[in-house]
């Protein structure tokens, strides 16, 4: 082990054991918009965190900063370190579309492709491996199978998404995000347009994806934040205020400003 380095970094109040991603001193900024300052937060393998706050206080930022997506825009620009598998993954030289394989992204509002429910899971798994028909047709159920969507579209995986109702359709975006066999896995609010039985069911598959996978989660839904998630982080105009277990941030936590949010006095 590299002692040195390991001893030139201070240690970040929010380690944990395994983090599978460790962002340390991340600032981001939408032209002069300073919108996340001095943030560091680790996110630990197999479990999910969700992340809280009032609306603007950055939590969507953050998520789309873990894959890269504000690459698309000019003028936006993050710096600090986010270390991903021993990179970071912000700095320049790294491939995007296998980042974007290996830290999945699931949207607030479900976007299937305009494609067939086979093709939805098919078109990303293809940009990245080489399988046979056989091979793909038994990924394609088994993410169905994962996301208890297999009994309800076995019989029309050659039909469009779009006939799917929004919670199918939410699950469908799931199963293509695990279909590429992801280490993280990214959610946006992922229940905010369903109703409460999709979203109770989405909230049961968190529960059985974090076997296999990491997950960082954004919600304005406090109870859901209690319940999906093992550690909180709860965010205030673009700064972390704290960071803690799901059980001590709801009971407990050690700021006001956060008392206050989860008390609803604020936000
Ligand atoms: N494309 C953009 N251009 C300029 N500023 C932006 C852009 N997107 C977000 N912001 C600003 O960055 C800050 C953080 O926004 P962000 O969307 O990350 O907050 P949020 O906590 O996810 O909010 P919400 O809960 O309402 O979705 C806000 O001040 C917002 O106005």
């Amino acid at each position: 082990m590299n002692t040195t380095v390991m001893d030139d970094v201070a240690p970040a109040p929010t380690d944990v054991a395994t983090p599978a991603l460790s962002i340390r001193n991340l600032d981001f900024w939408y032209g002069t918009n300073h919108a996340l300052k001095n943030i560091s937060l680790d996110f630990p393998e197999r479990q999910v965190t969700g992340m809280i706050g009032p609306s603007g206080c950055g939590k969507s930022t953050l998520l789309r900063i873990l894959n890269r997506m504000y690459d698309l825009y000019p003028g936006q620009r993050a710096t600090g370190e986010v270390i991903f598998d021993g990179r970071n993954i912000i700095a320049p030289g790294v491939d995007v579309n296998v980042l974007r394989s290996r830290i999945g992204m699931v949207f607030q509002k479900p976007t299937p492709f305009p494609m067939s429910i086979y093709d939805n899971i098919a078109f990303g798994v293809r940009l990245h491996e080489r399988l046979s028909r056989a091979e793909m047709d038994q990924r394609v159920e088994d993410v169905l199978r994962r996301v208890a969507l297999w009994p309800e579209v076995r019989d029309r995986l050659g039909a469009s998404a779009a006939a799917l109702s929004g919670g199918q359709q939410q699950r469908l975006c799931i199963a293509r995000t695990i279909a590429t066999r992801p280490e993280v896995i990214l959610l946006d609010e992922p229940t905010s347009a369903l109703d409460p039985i999709s979203t109770a069911r989405i909230e049961e598959l968190l529960d059985e994806l974090k076997r296999d996978f990491s997950i960082a989660i954004v919600t304005h839904n406090l109870q859901q934040a209690a319940r999906c998630a093992d550690r909180v982080a709860f965010f205030y105009m673009g700064e972390l205020v704290e960071v803690d277990t799901a059980d001590q941030m709801f009971t407990a936590p050690h700021k006001k400003q956060t008392q206050d949010y989860i008390t609803g006095r604020f936000g």
